[in-house]
């Protein structure tokens, strides 16, 4: 195939998560050949690799799913909050009914894509020696298809079994009656420690930052009760566009500081009672801009958290009197009996900040004031969020430049899709786009939609060649920076900063707003793909 001037495929998707299966359809829907590649054996994206025990979606149901009605009007949920299993099987029902399957290669690792410039094709390098051309790349990795692991001295002398929470093995592992050291309070932890606290003889957690989490509060849901509901879903699915966080509600447009105390302390309550991640996306206009407006949604946070632990010690671990970071700046996660776990007699928590982690050996995690015995490691440790999935797959643009040495001096991207001298490439749910703070599908549909009308652009006006401008590319990098300079973000070490990764670059990876985001995606579209070079 090689040398080949004509492309195998209009254009190679990678990754069959939300973002990846919805640019099919579309694409497909339009005309265009295509292939999906995708490393899982299965659709569903991080559904499939994150399957630890208790791995669940924060975003209820029907925020977190298809807004297609071929899809919501033949499905119906058990939970509001699903599970990676019915998440899956929810991905296999949209594959069958929008007949994907014919289009995919799962299994199948892109290793390598390099833009061949005289004949303007991607060509990619699959696992197991295959190579397919194409016009357009999209890669569709999500943000979090790298998983971070932190060097710690002497992880390869364990002799019991570990593994990261997003490369839990297909088959399971039992918790039951293990000593588990778990390492990170993030979300992906939260929801392991609730599991392995029902039946682990030991569990340890590992805390360098408290996590703020909100309750989940979990409903059953029945397929009668969805008849009736999903005659409000098509003005769900259109009103999740309009919000900064692709969810159903925005936040007030009221500031914190100009209502009363009972006012404030009614809407906290309000949305405390509600569950989810309300607390986060549907509070005060300021919480996330203004200190003292947060320090109230911190203090109201930490009464409600301290009202479940017992211990006075334990109660400043988990929920200190100040705050470790502006409330709402990591991403919150959801949790069920995450507080209540730790007044169990098999549950342990270790402050990695008066105690960090010396050294792994055989049987045991040594920190500077004492040893933990285990015969399993978890490590909830995150991802190296956004670009990390993007340089494993070795991306090579024009004049043999790699993906990793045009960010080397930090993230750039035209509108959170493209890098200049990486032509006809057109990534979602990436870096500088939306993606940490949206709602999953609600940035797969707008970001697919736009990259499909794109498309569909340059092939009526017989372009095959296009690459971001190095000026809109440098413009748009600052409007984040900027965007996120008016935020708290920057006060917290978080991922949406870069911080959790040694060596990343610290900016704001993620641009904080879906609807303002898609408003400029539009007036790019209207103004003749400005921004473009063809
Ligand atoms: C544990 C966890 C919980 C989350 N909870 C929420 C939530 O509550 N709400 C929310 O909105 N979002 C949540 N997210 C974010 C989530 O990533 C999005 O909701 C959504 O899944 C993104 O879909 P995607 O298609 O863009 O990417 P993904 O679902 O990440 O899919 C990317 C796919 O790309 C594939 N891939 C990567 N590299 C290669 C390669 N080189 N070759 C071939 N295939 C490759 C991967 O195998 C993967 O299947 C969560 C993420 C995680 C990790």
């Amino acid at each position: 195939m090689s040398g080949k001037t004509t492309p195998d495929y209009d254009a190679v998707i990678v990754g069959a998560g939300f973002s990846g299966i919805y640019l099919l359809h579309k694409l497909r829907e339009a005309g265009f050949n295509i292939l999906l590649v995708d490393a899982a054996a299965q659709p569903g994206g991080i559904w499939y690799w994150n399957r630890y025990p208790g791995a669940r979606v924060d975003s209820q149901v029907p925020l977190y799913e298809f807004s297609l009605p071929d899809i919501w009007q033949t499905w119906s949920w058990t939970e509001r909050f699903p599970g990676w299993e019915e998440l899956r099987t929810y991905f296999r029902h949209v594959c069958d009914t929008l007949d994907l399957w014919p289009h995919m290669r799962l299994g199948t690792r892109v290793e390598s894509a390099r833009f061949a410039e005289k004949a303007s094709l991607w060509r990619l390098h699959l696992d197991g020696g295959d190579t397919v051309t194409a016009r357009f790349l999209l890669p569709a990795l999500g943000f979090a298809s790298k998983p971070y692991v932190p060097d710690i001295p002497g992880l390869d002398t364990f002799a019991g079994e570990w593994c990261h929470t997003a490369r839990w093995p297909q088959e399971g592992i039992d918790l039951a009656g293990r000593k588990i050291c778990l390492i990170g309070t993030g979300a992906s932890g939260v929801q392991v420690a609730q599991e392995a606290a029902k039946s682990a003889d030991r569990l340890t957690l590992f805390q360098r930052t408290p996590i703020l989490a909100l309750p989940m509060r979990q409903e059953t849901m029945t397929e009668e009760g969805q008849v009736c509901e999903k005659q409000g879903y098509p003005a769900i699915f259109e009103q999740r566009k309009q919000t900064s966080g692709g969810f159903e509600y925005q936040s007030l447009e009221k500031s914190a500081l100009e209502v009363s105390d009972e006012e404030r302390t009614a809407h906290f309550e309000h949305l405390w009672q509600r569950g989810g991640l309300k607390f986060w996306y549907h509070n005060f206009a300021d919480m996330l801009t203004n200190r003292e407006a947060n320090r109230y949604a911190y203090d109201f946070w930490r009464d409600k958290v301290r009202e479940r632990i017992v211990d006075p010690a334990l109660a400043e671990k988990l929920a200190p009197a100040e705050p470790p970071h502006p409330f709402g700046t990591k991403r919150p996660s959801l949790e069920q009996n995450y507080y209540e776990i730790f007044a169990q007699e098999n549950v342990a928590l270790v402050d990695l900040k008066e105690t960090p982690i010396v050294r792994i050996s055989a049987d045991r995690i040594e920190t500077q004031d004492g040893a933990f015995d285990c015969d399993l490691i978890v490590f909830a440790t995150g991802f190296d969020a956004g670009r990390g999935g993007l340089i494993d797959m070795n991306i090579t643009g024009l004049g043999g430049l790699g993906l990793a040495q045009a960010w080397n001096d930090g993230l750039r991207a035209y509108l959170g899709m493209s890098v200049t001298g990486f032509p006809n490439m057109l990534f979602s749910y990436g870096p500088l786009s939306p993606s940490g703070f949206a709602n999953g599908p609600t940035s797969a549909e707008i970001q697919g939609d736009w990259i499909c009308d794109f498309l569909i652009w340059l092939r009526q006006g017989g372009i095959k060649l296009f690459d971001a401008e190095p000026q809109a590319e440098t413009t748009w990098t600052e409007i984040v920076a900027q965007a996120g300079a008016m935020t708290l973000f920057p006060e917290a070490d978080s991922w949406y900063m870069g911080a959790n990764i040694p060596s990343k670059k610290r900016q704001l990876i993620n641009f904080p707003s879906v609807v303002g985001y898609a408003a400029v995606c539009d007036d790019v579209a209207q103004n003749a793909y400005r921004g473009f070079a063809t």
